[in-house]
């Protein structure tokens, strides 16, 4: 798993125009739901486009480990034999869940109602992750977990043995967390609530509903009220996973950046609670159009065009996209850096707390290639140099963080002088298949240690 094996040490440089269709593989979050809610059904869910990324394939490691029979039929093609809300084994082993907070915070939320312990594990980035708002709701079902101090794992959890139902207000903007207080639910008798202020991802939602659980969602003076009904049957499903729109933000932006490009990514979900970054590149004045919009399995889809965009100004981004686009802040701050003026992004605390704290990995490398960036604790700020302006000539530390790699590489295309990036290993977590996509589409990327 990434950041046990050796680095890779990779080279982006100035590239030729980027030309082509960029099919980038399924969706990472909703590929956990898949085989976590497969893996609670009762009988056989097919999925096809699953990515797999080491995220996700940890995952998959993880429901064989609690009794779910997980196969891989093909390319991208998986089947999943669930044992049934409630039937979770008891794992005979340490779960590693490798770099993937999606993977072990789920996870967590979905075995704590069951009379089972587990010992979670992973990478050092992982390590270094609060599990703290996890261990937190899943107490109030009675829970009880033994971690690392400050709610670091390796941590054990003891599932509650006669759960009770519970109401929560998730703290944060974390759809992690609801996801996990909804999972716990699942095992529990009665009615589990869960009230978040801001609107996060909503894929555990749907996917439960299309599982066959009750759940309604409500907007109310207290935000954004999510009751599910414990103690289900689960049906088992046909998934077709959508395309990634975290994935398709690199060859969007890259195009975005790299003279000449014309850069076609068919088929990404448009789903408003993940589609900020693509709204915010036009705010900015980037050449990026929806064709062929249509709605897919009751989600908006289009495909993505973006082609170079010389005249980028530098904008505020509402805080209240955050969470819509929180995984997209490192690549949008290299398409910042080569618009002109400045770009704010305000009400982004929750960046300091991912794979790495990314304000920090992108301020760090970014000023080391020649840009400007300010920085607070829960916003920062990058002075475009204009579409020729980047130096570059560095080296970035990518901090075992798989958005920050990419990001970078996405600099390198552009910068007058190379990027080289001390480990292109966490990029396999998510986007596998990055190395020849982009060099498919006219990329200059290599592996530099031979
Ligand atoms: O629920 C999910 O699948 C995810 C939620 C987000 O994390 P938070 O819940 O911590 O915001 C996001 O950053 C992560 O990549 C995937
Ligand atoms: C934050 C991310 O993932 P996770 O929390 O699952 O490690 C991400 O993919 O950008």
């Amino acid at each position: 798993m990434s950041g046990h094996g050796p680095a890779i040490p990779m080279t982006a440089r100035k590239s030729g125009p980027l030309k082509g269709e960029a099919r980038v593989p399924g969706d990472k979050s909703i590929s956990h739901r898949s085989l976590i809610l497969g893996a609670m059904a009762v009988g056989e869910t097919h999925i096809t486009g699953l990515l797999e990324g080491e995220d996700v394939l940890g995952t998959a490691d993880a429901m064989r480990a609690f009794g779910a029979d997980v196969e891989r039929l093909g390319d991208g093609e998986w089947r999943v034999n669930g044992v049934g809300v409630g039937g979770f084994a008891e794992p005979e082993d340490v779960i590693d869940c490798g770099n993937a907070g999606t993977g072990v915070r789920l996870i967590m939320g979905a075995m704590a109602t069951s009379p089972i312990t587990a010992t979670f594990t992973g990478d050092a980035s992982l390590r270094s992750r609060p599990m703290g708002r996890v261990t937190d709701p899943i107490a109030l079902f009675g829970a009880q977990s033994y971690g690392r101090d400050g709610g670091r794992i390796p941590m054990t959890i003891v599932g509650a043995r006669e759960p009770v139902a519970v109401t929560y207000t998730t703290p944060m903007a974390s759809a992690q967390v609801k996801s996990a207080v909804l999972l716990a639910g699942l095992n529990v008798p009665g009615k589990t609530v869960v009230i978040e202020k801001e609107a996060t991802r909503d894929h555990t939602e749907r996917m439960l509903a299309g599982f066959g659980a009750e759940i309604t969602v409500e907007d109310t003076d207290e935000g954004h009220k999510i009751t599910l009904t414990g103690q289900p049957e689960l049906k088992p499903q046909t998934i077709t996973v959508p395309r990634d729109p975290s994935s398709a933000a690199f060859p969007v932006c890259a195009a975005l950046i790299v003279p000449g490009s014309d850069v076609l990514v068919p088929n990404i979900g448009l789903n408003p609670t993940r589609a900020g970054l693509f709204y915010t590149l036009q705010d900015i004045g980037a050449d990026l159009t929806f064709e062929n919009e249509r709605v897919e399995g009751g989600e908006p889809v289009a495909d993505l065009r973006a082609k170079y965009s010389p005249n980028m100004k530098g904008i505020e981004v509402p805080a209240e996209r955050a969470a819509s686009m929180i995984d997209e802040y490192p690549i949008l701050s290299v398409v910042a850096s080569f618009a002109t003026g400045k770009t704010d992004m305000p009400g982004v605390h929750e960046l300091r707390v991912k794979e790495s704290d990314r304000i920090d990995a992108m301020a760090k490398g970014l000023r080391a290639a020649g840009v400007t960036v300010d920085e607070g604790e829960d916003w920062w700020s990058v002075e475009g140099l204009g579409p020729d302006g980047v130096p570059g000539g560095c080296t970035v530390a990518t901090v075992l963080d798989h958005r920050i790699a990419m990001s970078f590489a996405c600099l390198g295309f552009a910068s007058r002088k190379p990027i080289n990036l001390d480990d292109g290993g966490p990029i396999a977590t998510s986007f596998p298949v990055f190395e020849p996509l982009m060099s498919g589409l006219g990329a200059q990327i290599v592996r530099s240690n031979g």
